[in-house]
């Protein structure tokens, strides 16, 4: 099919479906290869789920699931419409992800996507046998170059984190690729589920106090990634949510001596200008790619501190664990009905013992 064209059609007709190669909260990503070309692809599958079918309640007549259809259908509608826009205003770039096709049944929605063989952009650090500046800022390089693509067409991603870069192939000059667009403008979801497992590092202040959105919210996360990147933990960090939330928003940071006094001050003053709490205050994505440091001219070539690199292992380790257990908790309908739901990720929410329970339940089968 042409590049610029989403056809909708029937998946097994298309592609062979192959094995799984991650999971997310509402989806599921496979291996496939297309019949006719035999190019490999990732197949996202988004789920649309309906109220359960009636033959199912009557099998099963003690089940108390109601599935939470409209959350589902809102997320699949949304990336859709950024994928589609994507295709039309961005697409091809070497750091966005490039959607093929689009398959719909009645089971949800296929996203035929670039397949991606490179592993997430921490994988990859921590597996490296050298890591240094220089490394660090072809990362931010990479990631500045897509968010100018996609913010030159007016889409925020607004869920910008490690694990949403992904290398497209093993070479060590891959380029990486910006993904998952499933939250790119659905204000109200991200935050209440994001906060209630631990990973809002990297929200912006701006999107904590339900501010206006804008394409600096990405800026923001990036900084937050090249903290970590540098660092091997987050700019900001405490013993509660609660703590950190109030951290962020005042854009209370810290580069402690220990750690930093290696650091490039311009790779410092670039951070600071990343995570200035005044959108306004931070570069644009342009203005980054165009970054003395980000280019690579002021990026130390030394290697990173022995314990940099370890400690970004045990905060990757950490990542992956939440990661799972999130995918692992929203992707399974036990006792959160949908109005539950709604008000999970409506607005804040404490759980229930008995969803408590549950949580538990989950973390020890994993
Ligand atoms: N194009 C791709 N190529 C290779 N692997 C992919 C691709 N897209 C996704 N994956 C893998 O599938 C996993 C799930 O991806 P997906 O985008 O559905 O969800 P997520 O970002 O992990 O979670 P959520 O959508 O809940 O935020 C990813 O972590 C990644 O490992």
């Amino acid at each position: 099919m042409g590049e610029k064209d989403v056809i909708r059609t029937s998946l097994s007709d298309e592609y062979e479906v192959r094995d799984i190669l991650g999971r997310g909260g509402f989806s599921v990503v496979r291996r496939g290869k297309n019949r006719r070309t035999n190019e490999v692809v990732a197949i996202k599958t988004l789920r649309r789920y309906g109220p359960v079918p009636p033959e199912k309640k009557e099998n099963n007549k003690s089940s108390s699931r109601v599935v939470p259809a409209l959350i589902c259908e809102t997320l699949l509608t949304n990336e859709l419409l950024v994928m589609r826009k994507i295709v039309e205003d961005v697409s091809p770039h070497p750091n966005v992800i490039h959607l093929y096709d689009v398959c719909d049944d009645s089971f949800g929605v296929h996203l035929i996507l670039e397949l991606c063989s490179g592993g997430e952009l921490f994988d990859r650090i921590v597996g490296q046998a050298r890591y240094n500046e220089a490394g660090a800022a072809a990362v931010v390089r990479q990631i500045a170059k897509g968010l100018e693509a996609l913010h030159g067409a007016n889409i925020v991603h607004r869920d910008l984190k490690p694990e949403n870069c992904l290398f497209l192939n093993k070479d060590e000059n891959s380029p990486l690729k910006i993904m998952d667009f499933g939250l790119s403008s659905f204000e109200d979801f991200a935050n209440p589920v994001v906060g209630l497992f631990g990973s809002i590092d990297y929200v912006s202040p701006e999107a904590l106090s339900r501010d206006k959105i804008t394409t600096k919210t990405d800026i923001w996360s990036l900084g937050v990634i090249l903290y970590i990147l540098l660092s091997g933990y987050p700019p900001f960090f405490a013993p509660s949510n609660r703590q950190k939330q109030q951290m962020i928003l005042n854009g209370q940071f810290s580069f402690d001596e220990k750690t930093w006094k290696n650091i490039s001050s311009s790779a410092k003053q670039l951070i600071s200008n990343l995570l200035k709490v005044d959108p306004n205050m931070r570069p644009t994505a342009q203005q980054i790619v165009e970054d003395a440091w980000v280019r690579g001219e002021l990026a130390k070539e030394e290697e990173m501190d022995a314990e940099i690199v370890s400690r970004l292992q045990s905060f990757n380790a950490r990542r992956k664990f939440r990661a799972a257990a999130m995918a692992s908790v929203l992707s399974s309908s036990f006792s959160l009905r949908s109005k539950k739901l709604k008000k999970l990720v409506g607005s804040s929410y404490d759980l229930k013992p008995e969803e408590l329970e549950n949580l538990s339940h989950i973390f020890k089968k994993m």
